[in-house]
């Protein structure tokens, strides 16, 4: 299946028409678009465009409320709790993450919990927008309920991703990952590919491994079986412990804003989704030039140390996504033909140009 490679402007210009035609401001969708394109221009394929009809239909659900825009809840000097009221999710987490780094410039650390706001893409554009002012970025969401309790069949948990940016050289360290053994993106893109699941990213019903992603993806829209956490199904390989990883992004998220975990999302005609954002300024540690310094010596070791036998690169967190972002700024993005046809009828049915050369 050849993937059609797209320019960085095309799809920018795309979805920003496309957000604008869902309703939103100008720059509401110049701020979503921007979180998408982040995450396609990384070689994230599963959080940006792709994603676009899944918006579409949260909006049409009423989870989402186009126009409306977060607030501030509860405040200390280094805290926040912001109720999303129910806003596009980039636009709330934008403005929350916002405000951890201006609480982290005058007092070194800023810590925001969301309640009520909605899908939020990918969790590393937030803490990027940390590090990306020499800070140390901290962002998770909680989901929708996909993932199921070590030995239990029920959906329980969302992917609750956990990103951390650290700023390094040559590249910033970026470590984004849900906290079940893929995201759930990346059951709908097999999907696409007609590929099937390895065994132990899911369980169906009866609590038995699923490996056809149409039907693991049936299943917890149902309810009735999921993915596992990071480790799989067996406690041998540490399902405990991406369980465990998962649990304190429901604390952190859903508990700490006064929200709600992710078995209790969409209840009521409500998302209900629950962010955490947290920025650290290094200073308060002591030379942030210091601490870059030895922070990239020790992530050059480890891709300098010696390699297993097969392999002839050990990558540390966050180069692919740089070297990924530098040749799709030549190539354009590489978007799967069935994600093409999606946008064209999209473009179709909003009754706007496709713009985009394939
Ligand atoms: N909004 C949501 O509800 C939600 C939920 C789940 C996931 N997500 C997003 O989905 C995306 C994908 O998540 P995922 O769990 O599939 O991630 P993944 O398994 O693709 O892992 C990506 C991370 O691993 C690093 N990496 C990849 N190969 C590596 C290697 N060999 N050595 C060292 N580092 C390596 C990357 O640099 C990156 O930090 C993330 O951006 C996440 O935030 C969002
Ligand atoms: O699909 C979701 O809501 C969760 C997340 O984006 C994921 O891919 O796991």
């Amino acid at each position: 299946m050849e993937a059609v490679y797209v320019k960085e402007e095309q799809l920018r210009s795309y979805c920003e028409r496309a957000f604008k035609k869902y309703g939103f401001n100008e720059q509401d969708s110049k701020t979503i678009t921007d979180v998408l394109v982040a995450a396609d221009m990384y070689g994230i394929e599963t959080h940006g465009s792709q994603r676009l009809e899944m918006y579409r239909q949260h909006i049409q659900k009423g989870y989402i409320e186009v126009g409306a825009q977060p607030s501030v809840a509860f405040e200390t000097g280094i805290s926040a709790v912001v109720d999303g009221n129910r806003a596009m999710g980039q636009v709330v987490s934008k403005y929350a993450m916002d405000i951890a780094i201006e609480k982290a410039k005058k007092s070194g650390i800023g810590m925001v919990t969301v309640r009520n706001s909605n899908h939020y893409g990918i969790a590393g554009y937030y803490s990027n927008m940390a590090s990306e002012q020499g800070m140390i970025g901290i962002s998770m969401t909680n989901s929708f309920p996909v993932v199921v309790p070590t030995f239990g069949r029920k959906p329980m948990m969302g992917t609750n991703p956990i990103a951390v940016s650290i700023p390094a050289k040559p590249n910033t360290f970026y470590f984004d990952v849900a906290t079940s053994v893929a995201a759930l993106g990346k059951v709908e893109v097999r999907n696409k590919k007609g590929v099937d699941l390895p065994v132990g990213w899911g369980v169906n019903e009866e609590g038995k491994d699923e490996v056809n992603p149409q039907h693991l993806f049936d299943n917890v829209m149902n309810r009735e079986g999921g993915m596992h956490p990071v480790g799989g199904s067996s406690q041998l390989f540490g399902s405990h412990k991406g369980y465990g990883f998962s649990l304190l992004v429901e604390f952190l998220t859903g508990v700490l804003s006064n929200g709600v975990t992710s078995n209790h999302t969409e209840e009521d005609g409500i998302m209900g989704v629950c962010h955490y954002f947290m920025a650290i300024d290094p200073k308060v540690f002591g030379d942030p030039e210091a601490i870059t310094e030895k922070w990239s010596t020790y992530l050059q070791e480890l891709r300098d140390s010696e390699k297993a036998y097969g392999q002839d690169r050990i990558y540390t967190h966050g180069e692919k996504e740089a070297e990924k972002e530098e040749a799709y700024k030549k190539s354009g993005v590489p978007i799967l033909p069935k994600t093409i046809e999606e946008m064209k009828n999209l473009a179709n049915q909003l009754g706007m140009d496709f713009g985009i050369d394939a």
